[in-house]
């Protein structure tokens, strides 16, 4: 079952300068489900827009980012809530249905306070819990489950590690036992090392809460290591989505192709070839198929229509003339 389905989402970034609008197109008509029960990897290179569909995922919709169509749909305790409609519904969802793990975990951690009082907080709006020692007790409890040394709490966030805090973020993220964490880059910008720390600590939540994870990464390791399912996006569109091991054993659109051979292998000393030119601009992306002028197997078809995400067989889809002729309707 869903527990999250995106339909047919446009959220352009709309700015104006000099009276000269400018629509950057970073989500443009992207539909996605997100089951229970399952760690998504969104993957794709800088600026393809995977930052702006979590955002929209998180009801984080500020202007200059507007949603110009489509619908954010959660599924909970029987009913579907479509927060592009139902904004006011957020705040409802925010902590117990949907948790956000942003980049920096020093943006969420106050560094004048020990962790303690972060958890506090937390469980007193969104629990009413007062009591101190019940608040200590619940959160050493939590920390426990998830393999983490509870003298954190008594600590200033500058005195812990760049991956405990991490660590100490996601924690938090998890406190209310949400059924959908949303991560940013939760391993970047971290040594190896720590990054198999923080892995290992959102795997463990998963196969204890049971919940469902979304985590965005350029770093395709990360989702080989991770991820359930993969969707791949390519300048502010899904390109391909599917099971990891389809995605790394049979990838079928050709920028998942290169993102894929590009990636080192043991032993293999051959000359990986990377994606031939530059992304495009989403003010004013390419007609047709987005990937056409970088694309080795472009065909006419691909320069003026836009190749519809359709499922070639056990929830593997693609958006790729080679599969099917299928075009977008816009
Ligand atoms: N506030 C903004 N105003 C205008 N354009 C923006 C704004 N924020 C992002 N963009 C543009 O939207 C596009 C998508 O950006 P987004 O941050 O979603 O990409 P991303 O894939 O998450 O990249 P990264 O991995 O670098 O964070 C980019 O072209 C970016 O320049």
């Amino acid at each position: 079952m869903e527990i999250l389905k995106i339909e047919n989402l446009r959220a352009y970034y709309i700015t104006s300068l000099y009276g000269v609008e400018r629509r950057v197109r970073a989500v443009d008509n992207v539909s996605l489900e997100v089951m229970e029960n399952e760690i998504l990897g969104i993957a794709g290179e800088s600026g393809c827009g995977k930052s702006t569909l979590l955002k929209t995922m998180i009801g984080l919709i500020k202007p200059p980012l507007t949603i110009l169509g489509g619908k954010i749909t959660y599924k909970f305790d029987g009913k579907d809530i479509d927060i592009v409609s139902q904004k006011e519904e957020i705040n409802n969802l925010r902590w117990k249905v949907f948790s956000y793990v942003p980049q920096g975990s020093m943006s969420v951690l106050n560094p004048t306070r020990k962790i303690i009082k972060t958890f506090e907080d937390l469980l007193k709006v969104h629990l009413k819990i007062e009591g101190k020692e019940e608040i200590k007790k619940l959160s050493e409890e939590h920390l426990k489950a998830l393999g983490l040394p509870s003298e954190v709490l008594t600590s200033y966030p500058h005195q812990l590690s760049g991956g405990m805090r991490q660590r100490v973020t996601i924690a938090l993220s998890t406190l209310l036992k949400p059924k959908v964490i949303i991560a940013d880059e939760a391993t970047t910008a971290l040594d190896v090392v720590v990054q198999r720390g923080v892995i290992q600590l959102l795997k463990r939540i998963q196969s204890e809460f049971k919940n469902s994870i979304i985590i965005v990464t350029h770093d395709m390791g990360v989702h080989a290591n991770i991820a359930d399912r993969i969707v791949i996006m390519y300048a502010g569109k899904i390109l391909e989505v599917g099971s990891a091991k389809d995605i790394f054993k049979n990838p079928l659109h050709p920028y998942t192709k290169y993102l894929i051979d590009s990636l080192p292998k043991i032993g293999d000393k051959t000359f990986k070839k990377s994606v031939p030119g530059a992304p495009p601009s989403l003010l004013n992306p390419p007609t047709g198929c987005r990937f056409h002028p970088r694309c080795g197997m472009a065909m006419e078809v691909c320069k003026e229509n836009v190749p519809a995400l359709i499922d070639v067989g056990s929830g593997h889809k693609v958006a790729c003339f080679l599969y099917s002729k299928e075009a977008e309707i816009s």
